[in-house]
């Protein structure tokens, strides 16, 4: 199977949405469905210590993935919490934000502690940053991104690690390490150096032809399952 460059990764991005006439809505919707359906394969919830799940959501559309995601676990009977630090204006966010709060969902305001993360919660999805991450991670997820690096608590990271090089991976050995990355489109270059236990690709929404274009040579996905593992 093809790794995406951050290049070509942005690239199908926008091939989806300007040539194919996708629109963000759409495509988050079932990228952040697909991370719940993996999250839901690797971590049933009658194996979990509770059903607490941490969802620490980033200014991008990685971090839309996070909301939506967050969506479908309660629906599955999970209690997702969100940590959103960066909130804006736009509108998307704002629906976003608003159907989890009408679905109970909580958020907090503060950076969760490692000890409160290992204590409350049996997994943290992280959907801080995606492809478009330049590094170095800005002040303002500095307490987020310490906690993430230090927890005992399995991660499931959306597309990208956050804080890794797209395409280089970890840049130190001050890096999170995540259990599941569920890799959205195709697989980053960055996802070669990922030591987890479970690796899936979901987002099962690539036209052929543009599959084609881009020698993608994606696995094939089961019936009718929106996630497959690598
Ligand atoms: N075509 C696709 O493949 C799809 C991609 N989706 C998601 O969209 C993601 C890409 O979204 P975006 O391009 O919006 O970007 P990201 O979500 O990767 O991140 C960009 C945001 O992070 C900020 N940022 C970048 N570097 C930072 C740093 N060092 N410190 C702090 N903040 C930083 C940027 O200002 C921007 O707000 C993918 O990884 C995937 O999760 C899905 O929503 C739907 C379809
Ligand atoms: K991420």
């Amino acid at each position: 199977m093809k790794l995406l460059s951050q290049n070509e990764a942005t690239e199908i991005d926008l091939k989806l949405f300007n040539d194919y006439k996708f629109s963000v809505d759409q495509l988050m919707e079932l990228a952040g469905l697909s991370c719940a359906h993996s999250i839901a394969k690797c971590y049933s919830i009658d194996k979990l210590k509770n059903p607490n799940v941490l969802i620490c959501v980033g200014p991008g559309n990685n971090g839309g993935d996070g909301l939506v995601c967050a969506r479908h676990l309660a629906l599955m009977g999970y209690n997702p919490v969100i940590y959103h630090p960066k909130q804006t204006d736009n509108m998307l966010y704002k629906n976003l934000t608003h159907q989890c709060l009408k679905m109970d969902i909580e958020f907090v305001e503060n950076a969760p502690s490692i000890a409160e993360i290992d204590n409350t919660f049996s997994l943290v999805v992280d959907a801080l940053f995606g492809f478009s991450f330049k590094p170095p991670v800005r002040p303002l997820f500095d307490d987020i991104m310490k906690s993430l690096i230090e927890t005992n608590t399995p991660i499931a990271s959306i597309d990208i690690p956050s804080g890794w090089h797209v395409e280089n991976g970890p840049l130190d050995e001050m890096a999170i390490n995540p259990d599941l990355l569920i890799s959205l489109t195709a697989p980053k270059l960055c996802s070669k150096y990922f030591k987890g236990q479970f690796h899936y690709l979901g987002g099962r929404f690539i036209p052929l032809s543009l599959q084609k274009e881009y020698n993608l040579n994606l696995p094939d996905y089961l019936g009718t399952e929106c996630c497959v593992k690598l």
